[in-house]
């Protein structure tokens, strides 16, 4: 990911996804910039040129006006042109553009694995190259057709000058060396001014979002963590401002000396040494003088222009290396593709010693962990916070690999699966769901409904999380949207109704093992037995994976593991663990005496 790509390939890279996307947008710019840069060598030289030297070999009035207007019409119909451009197919090519680079973006995101959010590199790279997508892909190819028109139009500027005087050339260079190169070095000191800022503007982001969120609305109000929120953002703004301070001196010095060379040294150069060639050693007509001086203008904005364009070249191509790191990033979790997909029923599951460390992490989280599921037992996990569980999990479906062990799937490592189908084979539900600002129908199913098929679908797992009553009484149904985020009639729910449309999500599901990981939290002890039950039921002759902190729900697994620190340490049937009367029995008598203690209160 830090490999550096180059500029040339850099740019070559936005302009082939640009190709393939919408080619005629290409071809729009580089027309575009040939009208402008031809209107202005034609206006600046080759109009000056020709009345000058039809005055003096005699022409009529007449022939020289024709000219004038026939090149009037010829620009005000390419004028005509570029209004179109700027104002209908601009707009409608860039937000193509947009949303087809976006669209990869969001794809790669949502296949890298969960640990590259933990990676703050990664991270900023994602969002860099996220905010910087809408304009840097116009901004690539303003700039190359930029580049390559104000090349040719300089170089036929340039011609015209030599004819005149071999020497006066010189000049042109400096604005090249002004732009150019403290150009450059001004950009380059703004880029790493923006790199040194992007963690303080996270900050900025995170309260700006978090603020803005209704999921927090609540908190906020109600507690002092509003006051945490806006020192965060203080921190963030103060961060920011110390970086811009500790760069200004610099971006101070460079910046005056791009003035100098870019507009002084030229325009004050050539039209002193124009001036001594015709006033004092008389070797320069007044019509050349007019055509020299009048063509050293329109030299030095064509070169500031292109040094502008180099420079926009090269910082570009700072930002694409985001944002190809960011899509060519090597997804770590290696899918094996051609790989098989698992054969259902699933017969065996199992956990071969497994540990785990998160990336970044010094501790294991798991260690040395076998666990083996056969047919269609019901497993519960149950320990004290932060004991593995929701780890073990995740591991099960994937989300991360183990350092050491295996885990396999009817008998076979479940890295030569792949992993879409692999992970394609859960029904899940877990404690810190998300709703989505969508219909019920589609919170469910997570996809849009279609047929007459996933309508009923929707309607039956609402009926067996018990929410169903709930959602029909709802104006749309489950067709009602759920949140006020997009849709003033938006439906807002109970914690609790909410995690019974996420539970709906596994019952809506083809799934051959079921994982529930503490999908009952927000609900009621009543709600949480009916929805167990339907859990159960509807996970017939499937494996079941379940976490809970409530042990009375334990008693309806097959088996339980009790996992503490890491490790798994008593292990069986709810009846066999209380007989063995450590940790999950003494657990489940304070839990049962706290019960008591709350029906009797
Ligand atoms: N993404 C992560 N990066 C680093 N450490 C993590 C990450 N997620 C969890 N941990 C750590 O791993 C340990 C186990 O977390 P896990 O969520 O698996 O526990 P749990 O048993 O499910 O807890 P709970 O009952 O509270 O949900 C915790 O100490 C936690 O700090």
């Amino acid at each position: 990911m830090n490999k550096q790509s180059g500029v040339f390939p850099n740019n070559l890279f936005i302009l082939k996804l640009v190709f393939r996307i919408c080619p005629g947008r290409i071809a729009a710019e580089f027309l575009l910039k040939a009208i402008g840069y031809t209107a202005w060598v034609f206006y600046s030289i080759v109009l000056v040129k020709y009345v000058l030297h039809a005055i003096e070999t005699g022409q009529s009035f007449g022939e020289i006006a024709l000219f004038i207007t026939g090149s009037a019409l010829f620009f005000g119909t390419c004028n005509w042109f570029e209004q179109w451009v700027e104002t209908s197919y601009k707009p409608k090519t860039d937000a193509l553009l947009f949303e087809k680079l976006n669209g990869q973006l969001y794809d790669k995101a949502a296949q890298v694995e969960l640990a590259c959010y933990e990676d703050a590199e990664f991270y900023n790279r994602y969002t860099m190259a996220v905010k910087e997508t809408e304009t840097r892909a116009s901004s690539v190819l303003e700039t190359t057709a930029d580049t390559v028109c104000a090349v040719i139009a300089g170089i036929g500027v340039m011609v015209n000058m030599y004819m005149i005087d071999h020497w006066v050339i010189l000049f042109v260079l400096s604005p090249f060396v002004g732009k150019f190169l403290f150009g450059s070095m001004h950009n380059r000191l703004l880029y790493a001014r923006d790199q040194e800022s992007v963690s303080h503007r996270r900050k900025l982001d995170y309260v700006n979002r978090v603020v803005y969120l209704q999921d927090y609305a609540k908190e906020i109000r109600m507690s002092g963590i509003f006051r945490v929120l806006k020192k965060t953002y203080e921190e963030g703004y103060s961060g920011i401002n110390t970086v811009v301070r500790r760069f200004a001196p610099r971006v101070a010095g460079v910046h005056f000396w791009q003035n100098i060379f870019t507009f002084l040294v030229i325009f004050q150069g050539v039209l002193l040494y124009s001036l001594y060639r015709t006033m004092v050693s008389r070797t320069l007509e007044v019509s050349e003088f007019a055509v020299l001086t009048s063509a050293m203008v329109s030299a030095s904005w064509i070169l500031i222009g292109l040094s502008e364009s180099l420079i926009k070249v090269f910082q570009n191509s700072l930002y694409i290396e985001n944002l190809r790191g960011f899509l060519s990033y090597e997804i770590k979790m290696k899918d094996n593709p051609e790989g098989p997909a698992p054969a259902k029923p699933v017969q065996s599951l199992e956990l071969n010693r497994v540990s785990f460390t998160y990336p970044g992490a010094s501790t294991p989280v798991l260690r040395d962990i076998s666990i083996r599921i056969e047919g269609s037992e019901k497993i519960a996990l149950v320990g004290h916070n932060g004991a593995g569980k929701t780890t073990l999990v995740k591991l099960l479906m994937r989300l991360y690999d183990p350092n050491h062990g295996q885990l396999l799937l009817n008998g076979r490592d479940i890295r030569d699966y792949r992993l879409g189908s692999y992970r394609a084979l859960f029904g899940t539900a877990f404690q810190d769901f998300r709703i989505f600002a969508m219909t019920v129908a589609e919170n469910v199913l997570m996809r849009q409904p279609v047929t007459a098929a996933d309508y009923h679908c929707v309607r039956d797992a609402l009926v067996k999380s018990g929410v169903y009553d709930k959602v029909a009484s709802l104006p749309k149904g489950i067709d009602t949207v759920l949140t006020r985020e997009f849709d003033e009639d938006g439906a807002v729910l109970s914690g609790g109704e909410y995690q019974k449309i996420a539970v709906a999500r596994a019952f809506a599901k083809e799934f051959e093992i079921a994982v529930f990981d503490e999908p009952s939290s927000a609900l009621d002890p009543v709600a949480e037995y009916g929805i167990y039950q339907s859990m159960l039921a509807a996970c017939q002759g499937k494996p079941v994976f379940f976490i809970s902190h409530r042990l009375s729900m334990a008693t309806l697994a097959d088996r339980i593991y009790m996992l503490e620190n890491g490790t798994v340490i008593e292990t069986g049937t709810h009846d066999q663990l209380m007989a063995l009367n450590g940790k999950y029995a003494d657990m489940f008598r304070k839990q049962a005496e706290k019960y008591a203690e709350e029906v009797g209160a």
